[in-house]
């Protein structure tokens, strides 16, 4: 255990920091920590395992892993130390995992037991009063042991491992020493074995237990671990789902209560942050949501926790507010937009009487865009949003392109208001989600009424969708089967017949079939295109939709000012079309000067239009 330092305190992450000059706050202050506190040699190394007494004092290190898996690491972050008491939390959680919750319970409490982490007294009913003193982590080690026999510590290190990220291994001789003196623990385990908490071979209970103390980490190891817990069992750094939400909350109610020993009611007040010490030196706490922070560092106070480990942990709580029981949330941030669809329409260009029926009945499509992971508060916060404020549009879009994550009660109040909404005649439209979506499936699964329910991957798709129901519902629809005359093209609006019939012998006819790019961006732009039958996408090469195009509208009018394609153009349908050529078009331009100008004009007037619809879409999205 008298490895070298690796990596000096304070330059580890100073040659790291790319970017603005300065490191991040939280690195000065956990450097800060490390300087302040690293003088203090008060406490003792553990003895009573004769191996951990050659633990060297002057060792400390930190590790702290956010949510989003970043890593801050300073002093001995990379030292290996064995995990001793820190493994239970974990080990716990395993249990729990394996047997499941009513088993775990018949053999062991879930009491503080206000005493100290090796007491020999039980409960009443002669059960452990927790897991996280030692008679209730060999009672998890057996039964874990109880379903995996002799590969019990294997399975042991494995989800350890998960949790670490990294392949642990164990320090021999630290479990060798314990084996050979761990009397005290023995006597526990043979109570337990008269109880039948045990029901498994003693001795090779023991060993697990003893082996799964002994297994090695470091400090960062601890953080990556407790940033696991922090995120609901996903492994921030490796994105491995390492165990289920709902053992993750029974593992850290059992840390707050009883994870600190005899020091756990001082410490909840205290620090406020789930926490687990072991006699190695290592204390691990996750912060619901934010962060695993872990320390080790080998003097204990006669609690049998860290000394420097308590004071990085107290010192971050106090300094940043961390107690978890002082926290606030505003559920306002949940919804980002809130709209009608007035200026705001879909990418798809509508014809003239289409258009005007959107115009007219623009609050009937509703659009609310989500933010942020959603829990019970924020979706009965959008709900009575709902309910209070208008427009009360028969067609309401949710967004959920920004939702990471969805509570199951988010999802049971939402499905429930979509139900009641359903029933009054409101269809939602849930975008930004794809058919697996985990969000999608709770929320269906809680919805009755899913024939008003309905989903697209993109909030463009949706709001198309909403727009038809509308144009449909009020009789617009134009087919896009239907064919249209030269005459109704908006860029040659105005133009005489005969100007008219002058260009269309001048222009070539074409048809494609569904799924052909007619234009593809980047190619010169030689020609322009009316489109006469069928619909038409232009979209940019990344496939993002900038338009479609129905019967009497144009494209690739650009090439007119601009010397190559500056998108892709598909036939979504069989399309038919007229293509003009620009050369033909500049000649004619030269003999019609006035007709020239009419088009001229009528680009002018496409361009100014497009322009004012992006400005209410930058302005939408500046106002939030
Ligand atoms: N608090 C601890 O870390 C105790 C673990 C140690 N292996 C023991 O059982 O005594």
């Amino acid at each position: 255990m008298d490895a070298q330092i690796t990596r000096p305190a304070s330059s580890n992450f100073a040659t790291r920091s790319a970017g603005y000059a300065n490191e991040p706050p939280l690195q000065r202050f956990l450097a800060g920590c490390y300087g302040d506190f690293k003088s203090d040699y008060s406490g003792t190394v553990a003895d009573y395992i004769p191996e951990l007494k050659r633990a060297n004092p002057a060792h400390f290190g930190i590790g702290l892993v956010t949510i989003d898996g970043h890593v801050y690491e300073v002093g001995d972050s990379a030292m290996p130390f064995t995990i001793q008491s820190v493994s239970k939390a974990f080990v716990f959680a395993l249990a729990l995992d394996l047997v499941g919750e009513e088993r775990v319970a018949a053999a062991i409490g879930v009491e503080p037991s206000g005493e100290a982490f090796n007491s020999i007294r039980l409960t009443n009913d002669n059960r452990p009063f927790n897991p996280m003193v030692n008679a209730g982590a060999i009672a998890c080690s057996g039964l874990i042991h109880q379903v995996d026999g002799a590969h019990a510590f294997e399975r042991i290190r494995e989800k350890l491992s998960q949790f670490a990220g990294r392949e642990l291994d164990v320090d021999d001789a630290v479990h060798a020493s314990e084996a050979l003196t761990g009397n005290r623990n023995r006597a526990i385990a043979w109570l337990l074995r008269n109880y039948l908490v045990l029901q498994d071979d003693v001795d090779a209970v023991l060993d697990t237990y003893f082996r799964q103390c002994a297994i090695l980490v470091t400090a960062r190891d601890l953080a990556v671990m407790a940033a696991t817990l922090a995120n609901r069992g996903v492994n921030p750094v490796t994105g491995v789902s390492v165990i289920s939400p709902n053992i993750v909350a029974r593992t850290l109610s059992v840390m707050t209560s009883s994870g600190m020993y005899d020091y756990a009611g001082e410490w909840i007040y205290r620090v406020g942050i789930p926490a687990k010490s072991g006699v190695g030196g290592g204390i691990v706490a996750a912060l619901p949501s934010q962060m695993g922070l872990g320390t080790f560092s080998p003097c204990l106070d006669s609690h049998g926790n860290s000394v420097r480990g308590l004071k990085v942990c107290e010192a971050l709580s106090s300094r940043f507010d961390l107690h978890m029981l002082n926290r606030s949330a505003d559920v306002r941030t949940c919804i980002i937009a809130d709209y009608d669809i007035f200026g705001i329409s879909s990418r798809r260009s509508r014809q003239p009487n289409e258009q005007q029926i959107l115009e007219e009945r623009h609050s009937d499509i509703r659009v609310i865009e989500l933010v942020g992971a959603l829990n019970f508060a924020a979706i009965d916060y959008v709900t009575r949003r709902l309910a209070a404020e208008p427009p009360n549009a028969p067609l309401l879009i949710l967004d959920f392109r920004r939702v990471p994550d969805l509570t199951a009660a988010g999802a049971q109040l939402l499905g429930e208001n979509l139900t009641v909404l359903a029933n009054t005649g409101v269809t939602a439209i849930l975008t930004g989600l794809e058919t697996t979506s985990p969000v999608w499936t709770e929320v269906r699964a809680r919805t009755a009424e899913p024939q008003r329910l309905r989903r697209f991957a993109l909030l463009d798709e949706g709001i198309e969708w909403a727009e038809d129901q509308v144009i449909y519902r009020y009789g617009g629809f134009t087919s896009s089967k239907e064919t249209s005359h030269l005459g109704e093209q908006a860029l040659l609006a105005d133009l005489a017949p005969a100007e008219i019939a002058a260009l269309a012998d001048l222009s070539i006819p074409r048809r494609y079939e569904a799924g052909q790019r007619i234009v593809s961006a980047g190619e010169p732009a030689n020609s322009l295109f009316f489109l006469q039958s069928g619909m038409v996408s232009v979209k940019l090469p990344s496939g993002v939709r900038l338009a479609s195009l129905g019967p009497g509208m144009e494209f690739g009018e650009m090439a007119i000012i601009g010397q190559h394609r500056s998108a892709d153009v598909w036939a979504d349908t069989p399309v038919k079309c007229l293509e003009l050529p620009l050369d033909s078009f500049a000649n004619y331009r030269q003999l019609h000067p006035q007709t020239a100008l009419k088009i001229m004009r009528n680009l002018s007037a496409l361009l100014a239009r497009r322009l004012i619809l992006a400005n209410a879409k930058v302005d939408l999205l500046s106002a939030y």
